[in-house]
């Protein structure tokens, strides 16, 4: 199964999500919700930069998907009152691509590079150069006439956004002058964001229908603005329109996301963990085949949430299923529990102890 298949994904899932994304972005620091400490500290970097009438300290951003990045990197631009040019790493394949990007800048702009943790290497050299000195060494020619050409560009203020903040080479990391960390938001947060975006789309929902929503978002907008769509389709095929929270509840039935977020996969992951094996430990690949799944899927797309739940633990021996998980399937939970797999713990996969 795909990720991008899942209702729960928090990866954008294709153009049509994307432009209909674009429309429920908040635009000023102040419609941006929660991330209370973020906004603070980065409404002064802001706010001192305007009054010195300087470029403010580059930014970094790092975070899970659907968690803001990109909405706040736009919110930067419109507060320094700068247009915004968008990039990301995989998309600069040689440091000739970001030399281009570079060189025409205008005076103050804002370059929002996605991603950047997979900036190709050279490309990185040419950055560090680039955000502390605001110099590019252009290479003009091939093999030993090859020459380096300084170039002046303007200076420019650099938005980079990462998932995996620990696999930012230091050197890069260093020259960022504000790191911002962005955290999961509470269901409260989500509750905003969800009636917020119900305003926005023009549909009418009850407080109690936000909060369930926001309740099974999984700590994500992005998932919370997918999941209010659907439901909005819902109370418009099945009821006059009206989000009610007999309707969020019926329409997220009907699409598997069970109260506390989890879809059919983490169900039926948790479910053969306790049911087949009474609730682990049991190794990686055992589970996966009881699931029909690769094992791959299970550990990259089901495991991370159901760790961070407390449902599940990777334990040396195997995954075990927590006294959370059988509380949250209604199941009895064996008072030989946590030993009870072992027996099936046959491909010893046991996997990282961990996230
Ligand atoms: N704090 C927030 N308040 C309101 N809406 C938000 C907030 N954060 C994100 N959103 C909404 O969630 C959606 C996804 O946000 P965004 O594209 O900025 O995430 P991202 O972190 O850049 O994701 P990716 O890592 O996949 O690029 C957008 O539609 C945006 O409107």
């Amino acid at each position: 199964m795909s990720e991008h298949e899942r209702i729960v994904s928090a990866d954008a899932d294709g153009a049509e999500e994307q432009r209909i994304e674009a429309a429920l972005r908040p635009r000023k620091l102040d419609d941006f919700i929660g991330q209370e400490r973020v906004r603070e500290q980065l409404s002064l970097v802001l706010q001192s930069a305007l009054r010195r009438g300087r470029t403010p300290d580059h930014v970094l951003l790092s975070g899970g998907p659907g968690l803001g990045k990109t909405t706040l990197a736009m919110i930067i631009a419109a507060e320094l009152g700068q247009p915004l040019r968008i990039s990301s790493g995989p998309a600069i394949e040689r440091a000739g691509d970001l030399a281009a990007v570079l060189s025409t800048l205008s005076e103050g702009e804002v370059l929002f590079l996605d991603e950047i943790h997979r900036l190709a290497r050279p490309a990185e050299e040419m950055l560090y150069m680039a955000m502390e000195d605001f110099r590019v060494d252009v290479v003009v020619g091939k093999g030993p006439g090859a020459t380096a050409i300084p170039l002046d560009i303007a200076p420019f203020t650099l938005v980079g956004a990462t998932t995996r903040a620990g696999m930012l080479p230091g050197p890069l990391r260093d020259r960022f002058g504000f790191v911002a960390h962005m955290d999961f938001y509470d269901p409260s947060e989500l509750e905003i964001i969800v009636r917020r975006s119900a305003r926005l789309l023009d549909v009418e929902i009850g407080d109690d229908a936000a909060a369930e929503i926001a309740g099974r978002s999984r700590g994500t907008p992005r998932i919370a603005n997918r999941l209010l769509r659907r439901v909005r389709d819902y109370a418009e095929v099945r009821g006059d329109g009206t989000i009610t929270r007999e309707s969020a509840r019926a329409a997220l039935a009907l699409y598997e996301v069970d109260e506390r977020g989890l879809d059919r996969l983490d169900r039926a992951v948790l479910e053969s963990l306790m049911r087949k094996f009474g609730g682990g430990p049991v190794g990686l690949s055992t589970l996966a085949v009881s699931v029909g799944e690769e094992p791959e899927t299970v550990e990259v797309v089901a495991e991370p949430f159901l760790v961070r739940q407390g449902l599940l633990a990777r334990t040396p021996r195997g995954r075990v299923a927590t006294a959370a998980a059988w509380a949250h399937l209604g199941l009895p939970q064996p008072p030989t529990a946590p030993m009870a797999g072992t027996l099936f713990d046959v491909d010893g996969d046991a996997g990282p102890a961990g996230e």
